[in-house]
């Protein structure tokens, strides 16, 4: 991978919150109508997150014609997606909500539409109200060199007071 991403080296550890979702189960969706995770987004991606022991989770993206770019792979921006709700959702663990403030992807390689593809992703630490995430993808069907990779830089918000002000018409 060939990142220009930079993660400080002197990050705080994060937590996992002593009642986020139990190893093995999916992170519930934040929003029912989110994008990425949102079961009544009707266009949307349907990711379902599944907790890992620590502060990382696992999900497949089944790559649909739907969401192609270029003929037979991926549209970036899909990926992209599916990436920054990988990595919110797995920030969730933390029991805290933040929101991106920078997202960077590094596509590898071109994904053919019908792969299962695999995100892997964890939370790398924290400084103050900020939070590294990443992600990496493979191809659940014959892993080996992943086929792209994410970073995010994430910001801790009070969600009541952040979607208040998002949705205030001036
Ligand atoms: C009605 C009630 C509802 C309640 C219930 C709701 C439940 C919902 C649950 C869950 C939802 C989310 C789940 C995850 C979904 C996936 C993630 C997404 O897609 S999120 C959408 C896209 N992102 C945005 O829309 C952010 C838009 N941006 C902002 O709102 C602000 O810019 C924000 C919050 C990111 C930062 O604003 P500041 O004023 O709070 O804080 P400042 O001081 O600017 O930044 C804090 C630190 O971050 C750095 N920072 C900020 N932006 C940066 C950047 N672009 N590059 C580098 N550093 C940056 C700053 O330099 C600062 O660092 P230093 O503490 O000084 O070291």
């Amino acid at each position: 991978m060939k990142t220009t991403f930079v993660v400080p080296d002197d990050l705080e550890p994060a937590r996992r919150a002593d009642d986020a979702t139990a190893v093995g189960d999916v992170i519930p969706p934040h929003n029912k109508r989110c994008f990425g995770c949102g079961p009544d987004a009707m266009q949307g991606l349907h990711l379902q997150a599944i907790a890992g022991e620590g502060l990382t989770a696992t999900a497949v993206l089944e790559v649909e014609r739907r969401f192609a770019g270029g003929p037979g792979v991926i549209h970036g921006g899909i990926l992209a997606s599916a990436f920054d709700e990988m990595m919110g959702l797995t920030n969730m663990l933390m029991g805290t909500i933040a929101v991106t403030a920078v997202l960077d992807v590094d596509y590898a390689a071109p994904i053919q539409v019908g792969t299962s593809l695999r995100m892997d992703a964890r939370v790398l630490g924290l400084r103050g109200r900020k939070v590294y995430s990443e992600v990496v993808a493979y191809d659940a069907a014959t892993p080996g060199d992943p086929l792209a990779g994410g970073h995010g830089l994430f910001v801790v918000v009070d969600p009541v007071d952040h979607f208040t002000r998002a949705n205030a018409r001036p």
